[in-house]
């Protein structure tokens, strides 16, 4: 029986060691007997003028296979990784003999090479003669890698070529100007980011009845169905029965008395990530006994965290568990007070899921001496990416701090905790409670890199995005846009953008919508421009808004009382208004990860909306671009006739005469 698994990233690398091997033998051996073929044919040959400069070119192949020869059998002995060292020697001593040379930097020549060269640009040496030795053990050790099994003739009447042509101007230069076939630089990602659990992307045909998913208890069950939830989409279907698997054996100890798996999702957005969570935590924290905090969700902002904080409380609502929200629109008094209380001189937690804002949240680890993570069994990072681009903040350090702090108590305790290292014998005793991470995102990034950041443990990733190793040869990562969305991109120019803002709002009637602006100023100065043309009642959202307002105007959009939202990237992220038709871009977001989540606002829950982007021309390519590499299946081009623009164009003209003057008031205001 496996005791455990050891996940090692062998790559394409695998098991090339020994078959490389053989294949330096077989070379050696044919390279063996061609040079005795040609040494019997020089021995027969009568010399004349063609023949003599045959012999030449014998003597010379020999000279230039004889370093090839001594070059394999190093091979035989040698791994990969000493016949590099053993060529670039070789490079060395060559040089040392010639002292003509000139350095040649060339990317092209990186890209010849492969894998050896992918990564940097190379300096390439041009010596007078010999380097051609050089060349051809570069040649063979390339073709050697690629086609071992082909004959070493072609090699050879190309190295004659190559000589060729080198005598015309004296010298050789290595590589680079011939036309070959580039190889593209495969980006090789560990087994669990490459193998994901796939979820389908389509909803409407993969809704799966919410009594089919096995483990849910009869409770949530009909929570669920209270409140309008009678299929489960399938991010949900994979999702929840995998948590509840890892908290199988219950709360205190994993599956086995290990550890459990740390879970990642990837799906588009508005596919249901937040029940996929919600609905596992509330039905595993049912068993709890004693009121610790159990359960941490961590958003990066107020809004979302509100949102994800109302769908716990609707599903632990009548039970005996406390949802608690940590994001600073309470006073940190008001906060404390909510998380714990003091009884007979001990402190009691109050809060069974609490859900923060990374800043509060460290400002409670730092500051409230009664807040305590010490018992937290599932960390929950909603939009995942972007908190690990936050991670500068060391908010989660600061929270592994807390949830490994040691209490002081000398007392043996059985469930004590202390930061895993290695699973040995010795770490699995005694059993501890075991720290789950669980992130969510719709644009969960594939670098092994950053996602170490997270320090996941054995992670397991479930996404709809599904790339296999095989097929990967681009950096970007690539996602996932929700089935019902339609992209367009309407070409434009700067003066034009406004005009054609209110032809879609006033003459095509394309509400509610909600448009992005690259900054506050352009969300505000829009806002201001639509609102003096009149005739459609409009709304702002951003950072200037105190919180308090910025709730009441997504709820009066979501009501259908302003049907034009114009809103910063404040909006762009997790926020879920229903209803949502068209989205659109008044500026071109910068960031593919920015489009995602602006268009995401529409098309959530398997609904059907449209995105539009306006490009002025020097964006155009760029931009199509970005969208295209991100994986989005088609956006197309909508192009608004100048005639429909022409009857608004004096009202225009008149409204930015008042906005020019509003604007001097405003700042005038600002002054005093
Ligand atoms: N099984 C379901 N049946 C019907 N509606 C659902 C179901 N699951 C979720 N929803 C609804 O779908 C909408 C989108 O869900 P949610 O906000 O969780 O999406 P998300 O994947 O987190 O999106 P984003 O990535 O944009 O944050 C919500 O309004 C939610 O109520």
């Amino acid at each position: 029986m496996a005791l455990f698994m050891i996940n090692r990233y062998l790559g394409e690398e695998e098991d090339c060691e020994s078959s490389r091997e053989s294949r330096s033998r077989a070379l050696l051996a044919k390279l063996q007997e061609q040079v005795k073929a040609r040494e019997r044919q020089s021995i027969s040959n009568t010399p004349d003028e063609d023949d003599d400069h045959q012999g030449d070119k014998e003597h010379k192949k020999r000279k230039c296979e004889e370093p090839e020869l001594e070059e394999v059998q190093c091979k035989t002995k040698k791994s990969e990784k000493v016949r590099k060292t053993d060529l670039a020697d070789e490079v060395a001593s060559s040089a040392k003999k010639k002292k003509k040379r000139k350095s040649l930097s060339t990317e092209n020549e990186s890209m010849d090479t492969g894998e050896k060269e992918s990564n940097n640009e190379k300096s390439i040496e041009i010596t007078e003669t010999s380097e051609s030795d050089i060349a051809e053990n570069k040649k063979t050790e390339e073709e050697e890698n690629k086609k071992p099994e082909e004959s070493v003739e072609p090699q050879i009447s190309q190295e004659a070529k190559t000589e060729n042509s080198s005598s015309q101007s004296g010298f050789h230069i290595l590589g680079g100007f011939e036309e070959k076939t580039v190889q593209k630089v495969k980006r090789v990602l560990p087994q669990w980011l490459a193998q994901p659990d796939v979820i389908q992307r389509d909803i409407t045909s993969n809704l799966i009845p919410i009594s089919e998913v096995p483990g849910i208890c009869p409770t949530l069950l009909k929570k669920l169905e209270t409140n309008g939830i009678q299929s489960f989409f399938p991010v949900q279907a994979e999702v929840i029965p995998a948590i509840l698997e890892s908290v199988g054996s219950g709360l205190l100890v994993g599956p086995g008395g290990y550890r459990p798996r740390d879970i990642c999702v990837s799906a588009p957005t508005g596919s249901g990530k937040t029940l996929a969570f919600v609905i596992p935590v509330v039905q595993a924290l049912f068993k709890r006994v004693v009121r610790e905090v159990r359960a941490l969700a961590v958003l990066p902002t107020k809004e979302l965290a509100q949102q994800v904080s109302k769908v716990f409380s609707t599903y632990t609502e009548g039970t005996s568990l406390k949802v608690v929200m940590i994001t600073g629109q309470k006073t940190f008094a008001a906060e404390q007070i909510a998380l714990s209380e003091n009884r007979g001189g001990v402190s009691h937690s109050l809060a069974d899921i609490v859900v923060a804002t990374p800043g509060r949240l460290v400002d409670h680890i730092n500051k409230n001496s009664n807040f305590s993570l010490q018992h937290v069994r599932f960390l929950i990072i909603d939009e995942a990416d972007r908190m690990i681009d936050g991670m500068h903040q060391s908010w989660l350090s600061q929270v592994t701090k807390a949830v490994y702090r040691s209490t002081g108590d000398t007392q043996a305790s059985v469930f004590k905790r202390i930061l895993p290292g290695p699973i040995t014998v010795a770490s699995l005793s005694p059993p501890q409670i075991p720290l789950q991470k669980l992130l969510f995102s719709a644009t969960l990034t594939q670098n092994p890199e950053k996602l170490q950041l997270l320090d996941l443990h054995q992670p397991r990733l479930f996404s709809s995005t599904h790339t296999c190793t095989e097929t990967i040869t681009q950096i970007q990562d690539t996602f996932n846009f929700p089935q019902g969305l339609t992209e367009y991109y309407i070409p434009c120019t700067l003066s034009k953008k406004p005009l054609i803002i209110l032809h879609f709002l006033l003459r095509l009637k394309f509400s509610p919508a909600l448009c992005f602006t690259n900054s506050r100023q352009a969300a505000h100065r829009l806002y201001l421009l639509v609102k003096l043309f009149g005739g459609v009642e409009v709304a702002e959202f951003s950072s200037k808004l105190s919180p308090g307002e910025r709730q009441k105007t997504l709820k009066d959009f979501e009501q259908g009382k302003i049907p034009l939202l114009i809103s910063t990237d404040a909006a762009a992220r997790g926020i879920d208004i229903s209803g949502v038709k068209c989205v659109i871009n008044y500026d071109a977001p910068q960031y593919i990860r920015t489009y995602i989540h602006r268009v995401g606002r529409t098309a959530r829950a398997g609904k059907v909306g449209s995105a539009f982007t306006f490009l002025l021309e020097v964006q155009e390519k760029n931009f199509l671009q970005m969208v295209k590499d991100a994986g989005s299946p088609g956006i197309q081009r909508h192009f608004v006739q100048p005639e429909a623009l022409k009857s608004m164009e004096a009202r225009y003209e008149q409204t930015l005469a008042e906005l020019s003057k509003v604007v001097k008031e405003e700042n005038a205001k600002k002054r005093f």
